[in-house]
Protein backbone atom coordinates (compact mmCIF):
# COMPACT_ATOMS: atom_id res chain seq x y z
CA UNK A 1 0.00 0.00 0.00
CA UNK A 2 1.16 3.47 -1.09
CA UNK A 3 1.98 6.07 1.53
CA UNK A 4 1.02 9.44 1.10
CA UNK A 5 4.21 11.74 1.09
CA UNK A 6 4.23 14.73 3.49
CA UNK A 7 4.07 18.47 2.91
CA UNK A 8 7.37 18.64 3.45
CA UNK A 9 8.47 15.97 0.99
CA UNK A 10 5.31 17.13 -1.67
CA UNK A 11 7.54 20.94 -1.26
CA UNK A 12 10.59 19.25 -1.75
CA UNK A 13 9.35 17.23 -4.99
CA UNK A 14 8.04 20.45 -6.03
CA UNK A 15 11.01 22.51 -5.94
CA UNK A 16 12.42 20.57 -9.19
CA UNK A 17 8.84 19.75 -10.99
CA UNK A 18 8.62 23.39 -11.98
CA UNK A 19 6.00 23.24 -14.00
CA UNK A 20 3.79 21.64 -11.38
CA UNK A 21 1.47 23.07 -8.36
CA UNK A 22 -0.03 21.96 -5.72
CA UNK A 23 -4.09 21.87 -6.40
CA UNK A 24 -6.65 20.71 -4.43
CA UNK A 25 -4.69 17.49 -3.07
CA UNK A 26 -2.82 16.75 -6.87
CA UNK A 27 -0.22 17.32 -8.61
CA UNK A 28 -0.77 19.67 -11.54
CA UNK A 29 0.49 20.87 -14.93
CA UNK A 30 -1.01 22.39 -17.79
CA UNK A 31 0.75 21.96 -20.95
CA UNK A 32 -0.15 24.33 -23.83
CA UNK A 33 1.20 22.73 -27.39
CA UNK A 34 1.28 23.56 -31.23
CA UNK A 35 -2.02 22.25 -31.80
CA UNK A 36 -4.34 19.40 -31.30
CA UNK A 37 -2.48 16.75 -33.06
CA UNK A 38 -0.06 17.09 -30.79
CA UNK A 39 -1.57 17.55 -27.48
CA UNK A 40 -2.90 13.97 -28.47
CA UNK A 41 0.46 12.74 -29.00
CA UNK A 42 1.40 14.10 -25.70
CA UNK A 43 -1.78 12.19 -24.10
CA UNK A 44 -1.38 8.75 -25.80
CA UNK A 45 2.55 8.35 -24.91
CA UNK A 46 1.51 9.15 -21.62
CA UNK A 47 -1.13 6.87 -21.64
CA UNK A 48 1.07 4.00 -22.50
CA UNK A 49 3.30 5.30 -19.83
CA UNK A 50 -0.01 5.07 -17.36
CA UNK A 51 -0.86 1.79 -18.48
CA UNK A 52 2.31 0.25 -18.15
CA UNK A 53 2.76 1.24 -14.63
CA UNK A 54 -0.90 1.04 -13.65
CA UNK A 55 -0.85 4.27 -11.95
CA UNK A 56 -3.08 7.53 -13.86
CA UNK A 57 -3.02 10.76 -14.07
CA UNK A 58 -6.44 12.35 -14.77
CA UNK A 59 -6.51 14.16 -17.88
CA UNK A 60 -8.66 17.10 -19.70
CA UNK A 61 -8.07 17.78 -23.50
CA UNK A 62 -9.27 21.43 -24.63
CA UNK A 63 -7.82 21.60 -27.91
CA UNK A 64 -3.94 22.27 -27.96
CA UNK A 65 -4.31 22.35 -23.80
CA UNK A 66 -3.47 19.74 -21.82
CA UNK A 67 -3.68 19.83 -17.71
CA UNK A 68 -3.13 16.83 -16.28
CA UNK A 69 -3.79 15.76 -12.72
CA UNK A 70 -1.71 13.55 -10.39
CA UNK A 71 -2.80 12.29 -7.37
CA UNK A 72 -3.61 8.48 -5.73
CA UNK A 73 -6.89 7.97 -5.77
CA UNK A 74 -6.98 4.94 -3.33
CA UNK A 75 -4.85 6.76 -0.48
CA UNK A 76 -6.55 10.22 -1.34
CA UNK A 77 -3.19 12.24 -2.27
CA UNK A 78 0.27 12.27 -3.50
CA UNK A 79 2.08 10.01 -2.89
CA UNK A 80 5.93 9.07 -4.88
CA UNK A 81 4.34 7.44 -7.63
CA UNK A 82 2.54 10.55 -8.37
CA UNK A 83 6.15 12.35 -8.52
CA UNK A 84 7.16 9.72 -10.45
CA UNK A 85 4.42 9.92 -12.93
CA UNK A 86 4.85 14.00 -13.22
CA UNK A 87 8.61 13.62 -14.32
CA UNK A 88 7.37 10.98 -16.76
CA UNK A 89 4.60 13.78 -18.36
CA UNK A 90 7.67 16.03 -18.28
CA UNK A 91 10.10 13.59 -20.29
CA UNK A 92 7.14 13.09 -22.96
CA UNK A 93 6.19 16.69 -22.96
CA UNK A 94 9.62 17.72 -24.01
CA UNK A 95 10.43 14.52 -26.49
CA UNK A 96 7.10 15.71 -28.18
CA UNK A 97 7.82 19.56 -28.69
CA UNK A 98 11.28 18.54 -29.48
CA UNK A 99 10.09 15.99 -32.38
C1 LIG B 1 -7.44 -1.57 -9.86
C2 LIG B 1 -6.27 -0.68 -10.19
O1 LIG B 1 -5.09 -1.21 -9.71
C3 LIG B 1 -6.44 0.69 -9.62
O2 LIG B 1 -7.69 1.23 -9.95
C4 LIG B 1 -5.32 1.66 -9.97
C5 LIG B 1 -5.29 2.11 -11.42
N1 LIG B 1 -4.66 3.40 -11.58
C6 LIG B 1 -4.60 4.28 -10.58
N2 LIG B 1 -4.16 5.50 -10.79
C7 LIG B 1 -4.13 6.42 -9.83
N3 LIG B 1 -3.68 7.65 -10.09
N4 LIG B 1 -4.54 6.12 -8.59
C8 LIG B 1 -4.99 4.91 -8.25
O3 LIG B 1 -5.34 4.68 -7.10
C9 LIG B 1 -5.02 3.92 -9.27
N5 LIG B 1 -5.43 2.71 -9.04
Amino acid sequence: MAELLTPQDIGKALGDLTDWTLDDGALKRVVELADFTQAMLVVNRVAEIAENDNHHPDIDIRWNKVTFRCSTHSEGGITASDVSLAREIDGVVEAVRQA
